[in-house]
């Protein structure tokens, strides 16, 4: 048992070093490879109540699994202040992830928080949730009340069986498919629906999927099953590359590819020949797109990671409760952001997709937000 929570948790985290000369931010910040920073993907739990077979196996993430204590959490005063910063070195996009954010109580006053902060280049920032969508039903009027802009929803299959098996607690689809109906009614769309593609496993679901939200207000999103963490049995042969999601769904309901909405943009584009729509597909094993990766992620207690497949973190929550200032975390923000050149997806083998990664374990995705 010990020896699990230690694999699981990030124990290598290293401190954030502050620069000997504060600086303020410029709103202009490149990393090694030329990249801006423009999207911090913030966790707001590790906990889940889904087991989804791809994410937090339940052989693994147990009734004997640790999770955070409540005191290594951000609070929300944190987190809103951690944002100021980030916004203030040109981050134009939030989204709130996990674990399930909607576990976190009271979610709604963060995103309040989040919404009421200045953005310095006058242009909007982008305030968005990504969710299992069991409880969204009840929170979707109050998050946009808060100020949430959007959502995304995360749906396998639509077949229940198929559906029940990969989230693992027998969730139906009908009470995600509700919650996607909520968000689109409290204004909180056009939602958009990942699906994690696993081979074998929910692949006969592509269709489905794309019949049932063709024509609708909502983006479906085809994902190739990850090798992030190192719980989750990931292989190559499970992998359905993207080339063959829209090879089969095309057959059907022919589809042609269209422009990114912008630089940096996960899913690639595609729309219905007939006027039905568009679909995206995120093809992170076959076409890696670290090109243009502008993005950061704070963990729940504090630790910022520069890659979904990073080993380690670098510990920015003992630097907020040191005091310090502003000044001086926006400095080892900076300094942090330069120093990157993580592009793990382009340099991925079959080998080293699997659990490690220069000897040391890949940080979870429930823990380090998806
Ligand atoms: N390899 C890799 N995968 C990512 C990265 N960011 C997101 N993903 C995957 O893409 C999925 C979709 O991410 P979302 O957060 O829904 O997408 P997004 O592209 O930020 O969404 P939009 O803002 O709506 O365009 C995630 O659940 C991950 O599986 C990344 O930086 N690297
Ligand atoms: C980690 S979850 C967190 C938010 C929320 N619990 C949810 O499921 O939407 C974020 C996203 O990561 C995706 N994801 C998790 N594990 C993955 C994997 N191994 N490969 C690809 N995507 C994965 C999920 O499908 C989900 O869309
Ligand atoms: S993908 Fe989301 S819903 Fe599924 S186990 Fe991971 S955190 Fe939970
Ligand atoms: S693998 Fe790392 S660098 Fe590449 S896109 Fe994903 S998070 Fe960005």
């Amino acid at each position: 048992m010990a020896e699990k929570i230690i694999l699981i948790n990030d124990l290598r985290s290293s401190a954030l070093q502050v620069p000997a000369v504060p600086e303020a931010p410029t709103g202009l910040l490149s990393d090694a490879l030329g990249r801006p920073l423009h999207d911090l993907r913030i966790s707001v739990t590790d906990r889940c109540n889904f087991r989804c077979v791809y994410c937090m196996p339940k052989e693994v993430f147990d009734k004997d699994y640790q999770y955070l204590p409540h005191g290594d959490l951000l609070s929300f005063e944190e987190i809103t202040r951690v944002a100021r910063l980030f916004i203030a070195h040109g981050v134009e996009k939030l989204r709130l992830t996990g674990g399930e954010p909607l576990l976190r109580k009271n979610l709604e006053r963060l995103v309040a928080m989040l919404r009421a902060l200045p953005t310095p280049s006058g242009r909007p920032l982008d305030l968005t949730l990504t969710t299992n969508g069991s409880i969204l039903a009840r929170k979707a009027q109050a998050l946009k009340d808060a100020g949430l802009d959007r959502v995304t929803v995360s749906l396998d299959a639509m077949d229940d069986k198929v559906f029940r098996s990969m989230n693992d607690v027998d969730f139906a689809v009908a009470d995600v498919l509700h919650g996607i109906d909520a968000a689109h009614a409290a204004g909180l769309g056009p939602v958009k629906v990942n699906m994690v593609v696993k081979g074998g496993t929910n692949d006969d679901q592509l269709l489905p999927m794309a019949r049932h939200f063709k024509g609708s207000p909502t983006i479906l999103r085809f994902i190739e099953f990850m090798d992030v963490g190192a719980s989750n049995g990931w292989n190559m042969r499970e992998v359905v590359p993207s080339q063959e999601v829209v090879r089969r769904i095309s057959a059907e309901l022919p589809l042609e590819p269209v422009a990114a909405n912008y630089s940096g943009e996960t899913a690639s584009r595609w729309r219905y020949v007939d006027g039905g729509g568009e679909i995206g597909v995120i093809s992170s094993v076959t076409q890696a797109f670290c090109g243009d990766c502008s993005r950061l992620r704070l963990s729940t207690e504090g630790k910022l990671y520069t890659c979904l497949f990073a080993t380690r973190g670098h510990d920015l929550r003992a630097l907020l409760r040191a005091d310090r200032s502003d000044l001086e975390l926006s400095g080892a923000i900076a300094q942090l952001w330069r120093g990157r050149a993580d592009r793990y997806s382009e340099t991925r083998t079959a080998e080293t997709g699997i659990g490690q990664r220069d000897g040391a374990r890949k940080v979870e995705m429930s823990y380090i937000g998806g």
